[in-house]
């Protein structure tokens, strides 16, 4: 049954979030992207018939405006992607406080306050399509830690947490669930070096590609019947 209501990704202007849009479109959602940064392909996505909100997560006030912005202009939502994500190390940092900072903003709190603050649309969502859903974007090393991006796993943990506490709380109109991929696709700058070792971390070693993410975020807006849950997506790393 295809859902009726919008649907929005954060961060959805490249790779993954990007590629969910597009994949959710073509199936007849309407869709609603969060884009920090300008660019080109905006306008193209515009007229593809993706709504584009421009918003930066890195503040409070950043995000309150996001939030007034889509209070301002739907009456109801029938999900939310938190994708939008910072993947910084510790090696090229010069303040880690402000690290911290940058990552708990962007992957803890602008969830913590968005969900809370989108119960109702989501609620009415769920009166219109029969459910509604908040998937977050975790990380395999949510769980296993990272001895390069400590902060970053740190977040992501923390992320991992909302998916328990929102589950339970906003059970059973709205689902709450959780994608943790290890590796989905690399970054223009990984020389052979850093993906050959990457690759060698898992059992199947190889590069899933966005769509690996896309299947398991259409599988949790199928799903009738899963929530406070997480899917790893990580090739057999856990058992290297
Ligand atoms: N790629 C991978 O292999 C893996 C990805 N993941 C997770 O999956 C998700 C998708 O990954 P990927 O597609 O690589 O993500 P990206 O690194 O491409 O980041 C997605 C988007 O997040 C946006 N963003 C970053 N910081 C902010 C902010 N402060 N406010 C608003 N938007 C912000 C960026 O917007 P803009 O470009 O407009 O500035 C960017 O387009 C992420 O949550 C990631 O942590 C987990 C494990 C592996
Ligand atoms: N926001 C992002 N988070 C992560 C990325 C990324 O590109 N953006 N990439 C990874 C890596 O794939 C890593 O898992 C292995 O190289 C992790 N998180």
């Amino acid at each position: 049954m295809t859902r009726k209501m919008p649907i929005i990704i954060t961060g959805g202007g490249q790779r993954l979030g990007l590629a969910c849009a597009k994949a959710l479109v073509a199936q007849g959602y309407e869709v609603i992207i969060t884009y920090r940064r300008e660019r080109e392909d905006i306008a193209i996505l515009e007229g593809q018939g993706i709504s584009c909100i421009q918003a930066d997560f890195s503040s409070i006030s950043g995000v309150d405006e996001f939030i007034a912005r889509i209070q301002g202009r739907y009456s109801a939502l029938g999900g939310i992607i938190h994708n939008a994500s910072e993947w910084e190390s510790e090696e090229d940092c010069l303040d880690t406080a402000l690290l911290m900072e940058k990552m708990w903003q962007v992957h803890v709190f602008a969830p913590y306050r968005i969900n809370l603050a989108f119960e109702a649309l989501l609620c009415a969502g769920s009166e219109q399509d029969g459910q509604a859903d908040i998937i977050h974007m975790t990380d395999y090393v949510a769980e296993k830690g990272s001895d390069k991006h400590i902060a970053y796993a740190a977040s992501k943990a923390g992320l991992a947490n909302l998916t328990c506490s929102f589950a339970k709380r906003f059970a059973p109109r709205i689902k709450v669930n959780a994608i943790a991929p290890s590796l989905l696709m690399f970054n223009s700058g990984d020389d052979t070096e850093y993906r050959n070792k990457a690759l060698n971390k898992s059992l199947l070693r190889k590069e899933p590609g966005e769509q690996e993410g896309v299947l398991a975020i259409q599988y949790i807006l199928d799903s009738r019947y899963m929530t406070g849950r997480t899917l790893s997506l990580d090739g057999g790393r856990h058992l290297v």
